[in-house]
């Protein structure tokens, strides 16, 4: 797979003096599901937005390294070109237009793809969403918060990505409501979508995914299969500890062989 997945190599950002990210390297393959886990304030959304060319907008920039889509560097281009060569960000706080219906809000999602996929993307959201189906005439603003963020989702995935960049989408919701986004990212990847997973939620996260990164304090500290990660010490005291025994518990049984340790 590697050739023609999701490559950041060497990134570091900053916000003016701030250092946001320092050397950061992770990979996601084509059709898989990686996730990256840290405290408040690790650098995660800010990897995201790096990946989509959003920094700018919050005052950030990189400074060093790039990020690669098979072989062809997208860290120059607006983010409207990333979105249009298949990387499509749902951000944090499910940023859907609330005055809008949610039909409209998936019409703005389409706009960054090809007008040739639209119906089959819209087909695709009704069926993965009918609850957004149900309510496509109804303000946006008036959805429950899971709902908004089934329609982030939904919105995003209208331009047809390879690569959908998912910025905390358990977020502030009951966990049955996070349960059912984790199913509908399940069910995304097993359509051919590889997902980047920004998560707190570990114990979800670590459930979803096959590969994972700790960020700590911008930089990525360790690295490795998804499972073994969740048998660490380290991940299970610091992300799973009260968050999920019975994931730890499971993980431990997988023992840990070929994680990377990071050394500054
Ligand atoms: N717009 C900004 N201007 C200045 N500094 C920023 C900005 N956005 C983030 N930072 C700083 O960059 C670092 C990384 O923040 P980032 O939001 O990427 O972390 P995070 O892991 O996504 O945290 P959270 O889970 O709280 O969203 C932090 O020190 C943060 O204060």
């Amino acid at each position: 797979m590697v050739g023609s997945g999701l490559v950041v190599r060497d990134l570091s950002v900053g916000y003016g003096p701030v250092r946001a990210l320092r050397r950061v390297s992770l990979e996601v393959p084509e059709a898989a599901v990686v996730t990256v886990l840290g405290a408040n304030g690790s650098g995660k959304s800010t990897l995201l937005r790096a990946i989509s060319r959003t920094l700018s907008f919050q005052g950030g920039a990189v400074t060093e390294g790039e990020v690669l889509l098979g072989d062809r560097r997208i860290d120059r281009l607006p983010p409207d070109r990333v979105v249009a060569a298949g990387v499509c960000q749902v951000p944090e706080g499910r940023r859907v237009f609330a005055r809008m219906t949610v039909a409209d809000n998936l019409r703005a999602g389409a706009l960054g793809g090809a007008r040739a996929g639209r119906a089959e993307s819209l087909a695709r959201v009704r069926e993965l969403f009918p609850v957004l189906a149900q309510r496509a005439h109804q303000r946006a603003g008036l959805l429950s918060g899971g709902e908004q963020q089934m329609l982030a989702v939904a919105r995003a995935l209208m331009a047809a990505p390879r690569f959908l960049l998912l910025d905390e989408p358990s977020l502030g919701l009951a966990p049955l409501m996070a349960e059912r986004i984790a199913d509908t990212v399940r069910e995304i990847n097993d359509q051919g979508t590889a997902v980047l997973l920004v998560e707190q939620n570990a114990a979800l996260a670590l459930r979803l995914a096959t590969h994972a990164y700790v960020l700590e304090v911008g930089e990525v500290t360790l690295q490795g299969p998804a499972a073994e990660l969740a048998a660490t010490d380290e991940v299970r005291r610091r992300y799973l500890g009260v968050v999920d025994e019975d994931a730890a518990a499971d993980a431990e049984t997988t023992g840990a062989r070929t994680l990377t340790r990071w050394e500054g």
